[in-house]
């Protein structure tokens, strides 16, 4: 009788020796990150599929499992336009940042914080209650100043749009150290306490850099940085920030504050930025996980690498949005 002795399948048998060696390669990676801040921006054009976004929430409760520190700052620009609709308000942006009268910032403040905010946070908590969500007002996280943009040549007031001139990041810090997963909202108070708009890829340069990050990901919905967008597909895979500082004034739309915000980043101290696509289900996981990484590396000293686009629909898709 050979009752209880059971054999492996050969099938789960090469499974489960799959496994352990993906676990294996990890080891440089985990060891690299280990109790190291990465500041991931989780952009609005990336959050519109439902197994996408519990995807990214994986990613990110992995990171923080494996011992990394991963701290979350969202945009919501799409769904900000959404509801703005839902009201009969227009959506305008001039220079890639939204136009924002009074009326609109009440819109801006109430999604982000309100809606986008507290649908990931309830994501990550799926996994077990980490994640604490706050906005730019919370804990004098950051202030921000007024900013006029230079729009074809000429300094534009676009309504309530600030920078950030100011970060306190003790309250993110404080969570940090406490085991959780900050998920931040980029509202921004003013020195005066009014309510400013502030792009998300720019407060996720302004947090990386005041936390002292080893990394700033940038998740949108896009390979990377598109060498010569709409035309072709190729993407950009590495660029040194004086380059890009060379190419910034030739970008468009969404790209101008996208890879300002990485070049700044990256100047101000962060090791090195990268925009990756979150189209990709566990495109974090990719980003980390790999040797040539994925998406668009901004790092010191880089020569600019150009690389054909893993799936050739991105220019499609990117263009639509
Ligand atoms: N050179 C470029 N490379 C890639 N995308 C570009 C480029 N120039 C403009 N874009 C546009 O920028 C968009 C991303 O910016 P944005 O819409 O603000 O994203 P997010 O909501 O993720 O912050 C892309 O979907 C694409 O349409
Ligand atoms: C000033 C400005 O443009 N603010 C953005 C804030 C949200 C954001 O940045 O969202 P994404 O990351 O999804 O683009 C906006 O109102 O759309």
């Amino acid at each position: 009788m050979t009752d209880g002795i059971t054999d492996w399948d050969p099938a789960d048998w090469k499974k489960a020796t799959d496994k352990a060696a993906t676990l294996a390669h990890a080891l440089p990676w985990l060891k690299k990150y280990h109790g190291k801040v990465i500041v991931v921006k989780y952009g609005g054009n990336a959050m519109t599929d439902e197994t996408l976004k519990r995807a990214f929430a994986e990613d990110i409760v992995f990171l923080r499992l494996a011992g990394f520190k991963p701290v979350v700052v969202h945009g919501g620009g799409p769904q900000i336009s959404s509801m703005l609709d839902r009201l009969g308000i227009e959506s305008e942006f001039r220079g890639g940042l939204r136009v924002t009268t009074p009326e609109t910032m009440e819109v801006v403040r109430m999604v982000l914080t309100g809606q986008v905010g507290r649908e990931l946070v309830g994501l990550l908590n799926q996994h077990g209650d980490l994640a604490v969500g706050l906005s730019g007002e919370d804990g004098g996280l950051f202030t921000a100043q007024k900013t006029m943009p230079v729009i074809d040549g000429v300094e534009t007031d676009i309504g309530l749009v600030g920078e950030v001139v100011g970060v306190r990041p003790e309250a993110v810090q404080d969570l940090i150290e406490a085991g959780r997963i900050p998920v931040v909202s980029t509202v921004a108070p003013d020195a005066s306490g009014q309510v400013h708009n502030v792009n998300a890829d720019t407060a996720a340069a302004a947090l990386a850099v005041a936390l002292g990050a080893e990394k700033l990901l940038v998740l949108t919905d896009v390979e990377g940085l598109y060498a010569d967008w709409p035309n072709s597909s190729d993407v950009i895979g590495e660029i040194s920030p004086e380059s890009l500082a060379e190419l910034i004034p030739t970008l468009s739309t969404g790209m101008i504050p996208k890879m300002t915000a990485c070049l700044k980043a990256v100047q101000e101290g962060v090791k090195r930025s990268t925009v990756i696509d979150g189209r990709e289900p566990h495109a974090v996981l990719l980003e980390i996980f790999t040797d040539e990484g994925v998406g668009t590396q901004v790092v010191p000293g880089a020569a600019t690498r150009i690389r054909t686009a893993l799936y050739s629909t991105s220019v499609e898709k990117g263009a639509t949005s």
